[in-house]
């Protein structure tokens, strides 16, 4: 059949209006999703450093408090050119934990991390994954269960009883220092075994040895807590280069690797001497768990046959472990040394418990029982998160928070102190009062979005077990053992209550006071 010219022109026309219509359509549909995304709200922002400017170096913590204030519970900022969302309220929180815990589950590819985490393959830093989810599997089942915490009860047992004798010899007590040399030496032991090996000084944790990690581990945790320009302005490593933070870093690291090489070379030679290790018996530190699962790997292929990652985990456990149960003590002590009817209360309650017997050291079978030393230890936790903005997040895909969209790879801010010490949550939210918890189920591993000094969801902390049994133990003894006052006629007022910065928190000033035996 013959089409006429008639019929081509109107099956032209015919294309055209379709054309025209889909175009209109695509175009109605193209703003109207633009207008549905709706970005949070925020400050005024400057080219090029975004908000950076409105954010005091001095007190971060702070400025984001003051700033969620002024612009709501639920703001993004840029930091450089990266955008950040800060979530300060306990009811945003819950949804995203119980709508898009898996969006926000990503962590940000940190400098820091890349360079000492051997490619962020540890798992606070590694991003999510299948990696991530096998070193979690790992920490969960073999380093950080109960089983494995209960094991290394006679090293937090030695532990206790040299920081008490060393206590005992001390005009003024550097509680500061003393927390952190306690809660390393706990974790340097439970990590690496008794001994440190000769190569490090005397090798011994409280010689030379002990000095030297522990001085190349303050050195991590400080560049952990640097301000990195890369990682605000991608492309811009050059000026870290410039100021030196790259050769710090490259040195830390190379440092740490050799010590690591040592400790694994060493550990091995001792598993291959007793056969029976690699079977999982007789395991006595984390580096042989690891290595056995190492060995398996590589036999059999599978997670952890790269030694890196062995070693990416053990820094992790330093880093994770040690300057957030101390920081914990410390802020714990300090409260107590300005609220004197709360440290009378707690000696009493620690005295009972001995059963008459008072002139020994708390066991740790007896802390179960010490219910006011928990919450006290609670409400410490709640006014001084030692990691009050817990460990940043990536959302790994777009979603929706209360009305607003979160783009992929935003970065992600959760302000745990801003809501443990919200006054439409807590009575008087700034007055240290352990009393508020007693008959109160308040539960602060994740489950309660009060109170999340541990975070929450699949990325909360798996240390929890590990580091409350270390801080319970050590505030019960020093508090059972001494008599503790404030030096040089200074009064509770007088004592700094400023804030180091850094991912952990810890007391800017040193605390120091006098400890008096009490037997
Ligand atoms: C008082 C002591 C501690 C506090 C306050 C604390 C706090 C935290 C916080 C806030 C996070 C981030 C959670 C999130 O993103 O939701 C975290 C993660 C983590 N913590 Fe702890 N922590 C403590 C002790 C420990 C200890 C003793 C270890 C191990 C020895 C540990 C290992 C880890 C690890 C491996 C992660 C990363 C989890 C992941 O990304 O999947 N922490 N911790």
């Amino acid at each position: 059949m013959d089409i006429t010219m008639e019929q081509q022109v109107f099956f032209y026309l015919q294309l055209l209006l379709i054309f025209l219509i889909s175009f209109v359509l695509l175009n109605i549909l193209a703003k109207n999703n633009k207008a549905q995304k709706k970005d949070p709200p925020g400050p005024w922002r400057l080219p090029i450093v975004g908000n950076l400017f409105l954010l005091n170096p001095n007190k971060p913590l702070r400025s984001l408090i003051s700033l969620s204030n002024k612009h709501g519970p639920l703001i993004l900022l840029h930091f450089g050119s990266i955008p950040t969302l800060v979530v300060s309220s306990r009811d945003i929180a819950k949804e995203i934990f119980t709508k898009h815990d898996l969006t926000f589950s990503g962590r940000p590819f940190l400098t820091a991390a890349k360079k000492l985490l051997y490619n962020s393959s540890s798992i606070s830093f590694a991003p999510y994954g299948d990696h991530w989810r096998q070193a979690r599997k790992i920490a969960m089942l073999e380093l950080l269960s109960s089983r494995r915490v209960r094991s290394f009860e006679v090293v937090r047992r030695e532990e206790v009883e040299k920081l008490v004798a060393t206590i005992r010899d001390l005009s003024i007590a550097n509680l500061s220092e003393l927390s952190l040399s306690f809660a390393n030496n706990v974790v340097c032991r439970a990590a690496l075994g008794d001994e440190l090996g000769d190569e490090f000084g005397d090798g011994r944790y409280g010689g030379k040895g002990g000095v030297w990690l522990h001085q190349l581990l303050s050195e991590t945790q400080s560049l952990f807590g640097g301000f990195c320009v890369a990682d605000f302005f991608p492309g811009m490593e050059w000026i870290d280069r410039l100021r030196g933070f790259h050769g710090r870093m490259e040195k830390n690291f190379e440092e740490m690797n050799t010590f690591f090489d040592r400790v694994l070379y060493e550990h091995d030679l001792k598993m291959r001497l007793k056969e029976e290790d690699i079977r999982g018996e007789e395991e006595k530190d984390l580096v042989h768990v690891l290595l056995r699962l190492h060995k398996a790997a590589v036999l059999h292929g599978g997670f952890l046959s790269n030694i890196d990652h062995v070693k990416a985990i053990l820094v992790e456990v330093f880093i994770a472990g040690t300057d957030t149960s101390s920081a914990t003590i410390t802020w714990t002590m300090t409260e107590l040394i300005r609220n004197p009817r709360v440290l009378k209360k707690l000696q009493e309650e620690l005295q009972q418990a001995t059963n008459g017997n008072s002139h020994r050291l708390i066991q740790e079978s007896e802390l179960e029982k010490l219910e006011y030393l928990k919450q006290v230890i609670k409400e410490s936790l709640r006014l001084k998160p030692p990691v009050p903005l817990l460990v940043p997040r990536e959302t790994i895909q777009e979603c929706e928070i209360q009305g607003y969209t979160i783009p992929a790879y935003t970065r992600v801010i959760f302000n745990a102190a801003a809501i443990s010490t919200d006054p439409n949550i807590w009575e008087k939210p700034l007055e240290f009062w352990p009393e508020r918890f007693e008959g109160r189920d308040v539960d602060f591993k994740g489950h309660d979005f009060d109170l999340f000094p541990f975070g929450f969801g699949r990325r909360k902390c798996p240390g929890i077990n590990f580091a409350m049994v270390i801080v319970e133990l050590a505030l019960a003894n020093l508090l059972h053992c001494f008599d503790w006052s404030i030096p040089n006629g200074m009064k509770a007022e007088d004592i700094n209550m400023e804030e180091a910065i850094g991912v952990t928190i810890h007391k800017k000033e040193a605390l120091c006071l006098v400890a008096k035996p009490k037997w």
